[in-house]
């Protein structure tokens, strides 16, 4: 139940909503409770005429009359109540969204995209069922029992001890169940969350399913999580169903004894017919919220289960985070350093002691064996991952005293996995910033491309670009990048995918844009460092040579022989 102290913040801003809603309940009850009453006078004025209190045309028309504001009343109650709920789920989905931005990449990459997407989607609607019906269910078993309870005990307090004594007895045995009913709650949504993430990743990666004949081992993950999901949720149903007969039983025993008890009072005259019809009125009333709280209580259960699985992404903090007192990154004046730079992925150390100094303008490649941690050394420039002071420096700040939109401003960062939107070109090319389109689409070498789309620059380029070339994709996003007109652009293998007379034309493009902005661009082919003044060489995340491309090669080391096995290259 703990998990639900996080709700309280949210709730807050919605108590006034809620006390509407719980008085309409009072009320909605009130008029319920008002129609055995009126019943008992009825029946009352029938066996003694002379002490007529009400006629029975006139209790009728009142009968009616509190029925229609009932039912009224209760259309209100519910509609505030369950408006409530929903104000709550867009409050925690939108905090769930702020927290999710805030997080870093190292989040991303323990988490499955799923599972993150199961905390919105089911989660979500656990909790609002739990703080719409669930609240409203409460609050109308709470009143209904404390008002039918009074009345019942005002009429014959022997009788009422009669007809209640089996309840506790029964709340016990449920309450028994409710912690086997929040772990297979709790179990129930983990294995969702399984099959949204195996569904998502399936979808991703369709071509490579497909090409590699693995639809029948897909499937059967699938039906393997999907029959452990079905397993859980039977379980829980089995659970429920519990509950409920177990609930109505309480009802059910409560009515026997008042028929017995209670035809035995009428006949000693130790309470009249109307009081017993009255009696039993109150205890039919109680007969439903009596039956619900077993599912409440597995509204609660669920509601908590899904509740402490959302906390788990509200309370999870950014390991990047910036300064009360940050300063502003203004510009690259004075170029880059790397101080002893060192960075693990957990225990696993990947940059041992990088030392560098990037002066204003300069072009660098960087290049060296794969995983030896070039991509992970670009990462660390905007800070995408978190790493401690004293190690990297942008004019002579560290970058962790730097506001972090400020120092990301002046970068512009492609990414060696290219990331687009289902969206236009021109859409996906402007997101990286305001400067002119035309000049980035001409400098990352697209041009020619969009001439051959009937769209053009308006062409939708699918989910996540499948409509187009993975050296297109690569190039919509050198675009995005060059549109930003960084001072310090950040290119992770920014040739891949491109042939190598695309290659020499986009290097020509570029060329164009290189005023003014300082490049880093990893590679593992040397003839992307075609403008590059210099090269570092990274073996096992150490820098083992750096120099110009000249100089490199007379030094005869790693650069030399990677030049050697590319064959015929031009030196800078
Ligand atoms: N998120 C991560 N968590 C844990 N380890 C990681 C993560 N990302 C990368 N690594 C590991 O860090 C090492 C360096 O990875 P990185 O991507 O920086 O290498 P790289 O030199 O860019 O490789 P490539 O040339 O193949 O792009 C690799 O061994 C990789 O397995």
């Amino acid at each position: 139940m703990a998990a639900l102290i996080t709700l309280i913040p949210f709730l807050q801003g919605l108590r006034w909503r809620y006390a509407i809603g719980a008085f309409l309940l009072v009320l909605t009850n009130g008029c319920a409770l008002l129609i055995p009453w009126l019943l008992k006078l009825v029946i009352d004025g029938l066996q003694h005429p002379d002490q007529v209190a009400l006629s029975s045309s006139r209790a009728a028309a009142l009968i009616a009359l509190v029925a229609a504001g009932y039912a009224l009343v209760r259309i209100f109650s519910r509609t505030v109540v369950l408006n409530a709920a929903r104000l709550l789920e867009f409050q925690i989905r939108e905090a769930l969204f702020a927290r999710l931005l805030t997080l870093d990449l190292g989040y991303f990459s323990r988490e499955r995209t799923g599972d993150i997407l199961s905390r919105f989607a089911n989660d979500l609607t656990n909790v609002r069922m739990l703080t719409g019906f669930g609240v409203m269910s409460l609050l109308n078993t709470t009143v209904i029992y404390l008002a039918g309870i009074w009345l019942m005990v005002r009429i014959n307090p022997c009788l009422t001890l009669a007809a209640v004594a089996p309840l506790p007895l029964m709340v016990l045995a449920v309450r028994a169940m409710s912690s086997r009913i929040f772990s297979v709650s709790r179990q129930a949504q983990d294995e969702l969350a399984r099959l949204s993430s195996l569904t998502e990743e399936s979808v991703g990666a369709i071509r490579l399913i497909k090409s590699y004949c693995r639809e029948a081992s897909v499937a059967e993950q699938f039906d393997c999580i999907s029959g452990q999901c079905l397993a859980k949720n039977l379980e829980l149903a089995r659970l429920r169903g519990l509950v409920m007969p177990i609930m109505a039983l309480a009802t059910g025993a409560g009515t026997l004894a008042v028929l017995y008890l209670g035809g035995r009072l009428v006949i000693t005259g130790q309470i009249s017919l109307g009081q017993f019809v009255a009696f039993s009125g109150y205890l039919a009333l109680l007969a439903w919220p009596t039956a619900v709280l077993g599912w409440i209580l597995t509204l609660v259960q669920r509601g908590a289960a899904s509740m402490a699985r959302l906390n788990e992404l509200l309370q999870s903090s950014p390991a990047v985070v910036e300064r009360p007192d940050a300063g502003q990154a203004d510009g690259l004046g004075q170029g880059l350093e790397a101080r002893g730079l060192c960075f693990s992925y957990g225990d696993r150390q990947i940059l041992h002691d990088i030392c560098f100094t990037i002066t204003p303008g300069e072009r660098v490649g960087i290049t060296g064996p794969v995983g030896c941690g070039k991509s992970t050394l670009l990462r660390l420039m905007p800070r995408l991952l978190p790493l401690a002071d004293g190690m990297l420096f942008v004019d002579g700040q560290d970058v962790n005293g730097l506001e972090l939109a400020s120092l990301r401003r002046l970068i512009g960062y492609l990414p060696q996995e290219t990331a687009l939107f289902s969206r236009s070109i021109a859409d996906n090319v402007a997101y990286g910033g305001t400067g002119s389109l035309e000049l980035a689409l001409q400098r990352a070498g697209l041009v020619s491309d969009l001439q051959g789309f009937s769209a053009g620059l308006a062409t939708v380029v699918g989910e996540r670009g499948v409509t187009l070339s993975g050296g297109q994709r690569q190039r919509v996003a050198l675009a995005r990048a060059l549109v930003r007109e960084p001072k310090l652009l950040l290119l992770d293998d920014p040739l891949a995918s491109v042939d190598a007379g695309r290659e020499e034309e986009i290097l020509e493009a570029l060329a164009e844009s290189w005023q003014d902005k300082t490049v880093l661009m990893v590679s593992q082919r040397l003839s992307a460092f075609r403008d590059c003044q210099r090269i570092l060489v990274l073996d096992e995340g150490r820098i083992v040579e750096q120099g110009t491309p000249s100089e490199l090669l007379q030094l005869g080391g790693r650069y030399a022989e990677l030049a050697r096995m590319q064959g015929g290259l031009k030196q800078g």
